[in-house]
């Protein structure tokens, strides 16, 4: 299930999860939190779901249908984070129950808010520690922890500073540190660390690759996978992406997990 935002543009959100949920040989559930008003150039509003409406997508799901592993992407505001902690409550999801993938959505690549600002400290106190984990791109951690990171020695610390917040484990993705040839993630669970490193994909065309990272992990937990076997399943699965993306507009294109449909052999 994905718990999240939608993408008028098709290429990131609830979108991409789908996408990469279906591909993954998953069913996808989802609960809107947002309706996004967005193309390739950016966002330019949104309109949020009433709590209790989101709430009450998740106890249907949950209620009838069931879930294997959840994620959650933009949560847009503090009301809505807490309507969802409740729900994840009742419903048995994160930490020790069903795996939580906690994406902390702040904004969207173009810079524009997709969490209003006084809501970032219900998403840490209230999704954190519920997260089997969480994977903030570098901005994230910027926000969370006001850690600057740059090289490997940084991203260690900001990993230990964001798991004191209370996941199980920390995935600081390294997609924005600049000048590398590599986009190294890393891995915490409290006491080691764990690197997953790819070469760098040259394409302006990366819209929706922090969603397709946390839903093809989550996909591969419901597929009853370790955390640090999913992360390693969805690092390729979205430098893969990254590799087919494609242009859309006049801005950023989506990655794309179709490449899985045209690559016979891998089925
Ligand atoms: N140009 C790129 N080449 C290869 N991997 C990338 C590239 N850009 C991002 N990634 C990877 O895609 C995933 C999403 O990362 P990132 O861009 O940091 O997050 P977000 O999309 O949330 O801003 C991470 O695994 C990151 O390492
Ligand atoms: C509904 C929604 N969710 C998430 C993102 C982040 O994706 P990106 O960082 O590629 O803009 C987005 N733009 N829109």
């Amino acid at each position: 299930m994905t718990v999240a935002g939608s993408d008028s543009g098709g290429g990131a959100g609830i979108q991409a999860d789908l996408r990469t949920f279906a591909l993954t040989g998953v069913h996808g559930c989802v609960a809107v939190t947002a309706v996004t008003v967005q193309n390739s150039l950016g966002v330019t509003g949104f309109a949020e779901i009433a709590p209790e409406v989101v709430a009450a997508q998740i106890s249907a799901v949950t209620s009838d249908i069931g879930v294997e592993a959840v994620k959650t992407g933009m949560l847009a505001s503090a009301a809505i984070i807490e309507a969802i902690d409740d729900a994840f409550a009742a419903a048995g999801i994160g930490r020790a129950g069903i795996p939580l993938v906690v994406d902390p959505v702040a904004a969207s690549m173009h810079g524009d808010a997709l969490l209003v600002e006084s809501a970032l400290e219900a998403l840490a106190g209230r999704m954190f520690p519920r997260a089997t984990l969480v994977t903030p791109n570098l901005d994230e951690v910027r926000l969370l922890t006001g850690i600057d990171v740059v090289d490997a020695a940084t991203q260690e610390r900001a990993a230990r500073a964001l798991h004191r917040l209370g996941p199980a484990c920390v995935l600081v993705k390294g997609g924005h540190l600049r000048g590398h040839q590599h986009s190294p993630d890393l891995l915490f669970d409290g006491t080691d660390f764990r690197r997953y490193d790819a070469v760098r994909v040259d394409t302006p065309h990366d819209h929706g690759a922090g969603d397709t990272l946390a839903a093809a992990t989550t996909a591969a937990l419901a597929h009853g996978r370790s955390v640090p076997e999913a992360v390693g399943f969805a690092k390729e699965w979205v430098t893969r992406s990254l590799t087919a993306a494609y242009p859309l507009g006049a801005g950023h294109g989506p990655v794309s997990p179709l490449w899985r449909l045209s690559a016979p052999e891998d089925r």
